[in-house]
């Protein structure tokens, strides 16, 4: 999408302070309404004997996801209607925290027999809705670039093997009738395989649509971005605004983009309605993306993990009690803790302080510094190979430079060089910190705050931030310390327990060389080959709807 064109659906503010109607209701004609509508909230109040208090209901248009003007069927009533659609924060008796929840304002407008003038009236309040509402969206040009354009039009893949198998459910449930209400073109893809919605974003014609959403796993999310770096055009198509919807067991990055809106932890069908309102919202975020490079020479981007360890373990052991929904993790890492065992290799990494990077104007900066990451276009550490040489055949043995250029190893790869990279099989920088120990119980690098919808595994972590989350267990940890530490990552608490086998590293590139023998790693919950497999963060390079 061209991000200069998503201009926000309002226009200068022409329409007076307040507007203020009279009106019934479309659910009870007996009474009437007296309906304000200020610039940041809809006032309705029953006009009625009652004490004020008990029958005004103040709504905030910040929670507004659409209004609509409309007529019934019945030509001989020539009323109107407009109804305003409402997701505010509300405590359920039965539940902890608060959750969005649905509320509906629908006016009748009967006053003028002339139809035609009662729609044009409800019209008029529709829109001064929509433009008030857009006017509340706060876009801080440090993180949000803009917001999807009104009418919006997304393509919309779901997997229905996902999760419970639930999504096409869930979407006729809450999903259909949220993104009618918020006015959202939409079209819908059942996805019928491993890979077709990869095959599809590959060549779908995106100036058709404003926005790619995912209601599934994560999974899916991995296809439809490495299928976008796939294509010739992966600059421009790389910066289409994707959305997420948990339909997934794990949702990790559903639950991140929930807990960067700021509001408290929700799971399930509440954390599918947060999502579904801030799609509808529509703002727009950079997100950053992480390049891997396997053994086989295959490249691949990952939005949210890369895990070796307890942790893939678990997410591929767990597979067989995916009809336990979210709880398949728990019931996974009892089960793996049961067998807990150590696993042997190298890992080494660049730390986030150390690296260095351009901004557009050709200038260096330190990463740290960097006020707006999506700003960064190419990390580069060339100049971080001055003239050396290194006698070693092992890959991760630290090395000042054998001559050349760390470019060559992805030139021939779709997406953006890396720069930080040397090949795979050449020895790293002399920057580059190597891990000590050699045994281990888990390695998580996340680019995201959650690893599931309840493990908030990078509770620091931003959606560009610019830098990986490195974590690593070490070997000797008591099956009873492991056990704490995931239970207090519901929390992202992990990092308080004062753990001294848990080491948590800001990282821009790391590089693990696993033991010899068979194992497994995972990426953003997939599976890939085994072996070494080395990252680099580019920081902002996706966009993704958040709030
Ligand atoms: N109709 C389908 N049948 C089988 N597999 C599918 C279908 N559609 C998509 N897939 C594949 O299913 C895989 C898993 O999807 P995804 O991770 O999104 O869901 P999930 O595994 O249920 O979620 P989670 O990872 O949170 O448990 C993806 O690789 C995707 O390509």
């Amino acid at each position: 999408m061209d991000e200069k064109r998503a201009e926000p659906d309002f226009l200068p503010v022409s329409t007076p302070a307040t507007l203020y109607g009279e009106f019934t209701q479309n659910s009870n004609r007996r009474g009437r309404w007296a309906v304000n509508l200020t610039e940041k909230d809809l006032v309705v109040q029953r006009i009625a004997s009652a004490p004020v208090g008990r029958n005004k209901v103040v709504l905030s248009l910040r929670d507004c996801v659409g209004c609509r003007a409309y007529r019934e069927d019945d030509k001989a009533d020539p009323s109107a209607y407009f109804a305003a659609y409402f997701y505010p924060l509300r405590k359920r008796r039965w539940m902890t925290s608060p959750s969005r929840q649905r509320v509906e304002q629908c006016f009748r407008l009967a006053a003028l027999q002339d139809s035609h003038a009662n729609l044009e009236e409800a019209e008029k309040w529709a829109r001064a809705v929509r433009e008030r509402s857009a006017r509340q969206q706060r876009l801080r040009d440090d993180v949000l670039l803009n917001s999807l354009p009104h009418p919006c039009r997304i393509l919309l893949f779901v997997n229905p093997q996902s999760g419970k198998g639930q999504a096409l459910t869930l979407y006729n449930s809450h999903i259909q009738r949220m993104l009618n209400e918020a006015g959202v073109i939409h079209k819908l893809i059942i996805t019928e395989r491993q890979n077709h919605a990869r095959e599809l974003v590959k060549d779908v014609d995106l100036s058709q649509w404003d926005a790619l959403v995912i209601m599934s796993g994560d999974g899916l999310l991995h296809e439809v971005i490495n299928g976008l770096l796939e294509r010739p055009d992966w600059e421009e198509a790389v910066r289409t605004p994707l959305g997420i919807l948990p339909g997934g067991s794990g949702n990790a990055l559903a639950a991140s983009v929930h807990y960067y809106s700021g509001v408290s932890q929700v799971r399930g069908e509440e954390l599918l309605v947060s999502c579904g309102f801030l799609l509808c919202r529509g703002l727009v975020s950079h997100m950053d993306l992480v390049s891997l490079h396997l053994s086989s020479g295959q490249r691949l981007f990952s939005f949210l993990s890369l895990a070796w360890g307890f942790v893939a373990d678990v997410d591929v052991e767990s597979e067989k009690y995916r009809h336990a929904g979210a709880a398949r993790f728990t019931v996974g890492t009892l089960v793996r803790l049961a067998s807990l065992r150590i696993y042997k290799g190298k890992l080494a990494y660049l730390p986030a302080s150390r690296g260095r990077h351009m901004d557009k104007r050709g200038e260096r900066r330190e990463a740290a510094c960097c006020r707006n990451p999506a700003s960064c276009l190419t990390q580069t550490l060339e100049d971080d190979f001055p003239n050396n040489t290194c006698h070693s055949n092992n890959s991760l043995k630290l090395r000042r430079s054998e001559g050349r250029s760390p470019r060559s190893a992805a030139k021939a790869l779709p997406g953006p060089p890396d720069a930080l990279l040397p090949p795979l099989d050449q020895p790293l920088p002399s920057d580059w910190v190597l891990v000590p120990e050699e045994e281990f119980v888990l390695m998580l690098a996340m680019h995201q705050s959650h690893l599931a919808e309840d493990l908030l595994a990078a509770p620091n972590a931003r959606l560009a931030d610019g830098v990986i989350h490195l974590f690593y267990v070490t070997a000797g940890i008591s099956r009873s310390a492991l056990l704490r530490l995931f239970l207090a990552m519901e929390k992202g608490a992990h990092l308080d327990t004062n753990c001294q086998h848990l080491v948590h590293e800001k990282v821009r590139a790391l590089r693990l060389e696993p033991g010899a023998g068979k194992g497994i790693i995972t990426v953003d919950g997939e599976v890939v080959e085994y072996g070494p497999i080395q990252a680099e963060v580019h920081a902002g390079l996706g966009r993704v709807i958040s709030g």
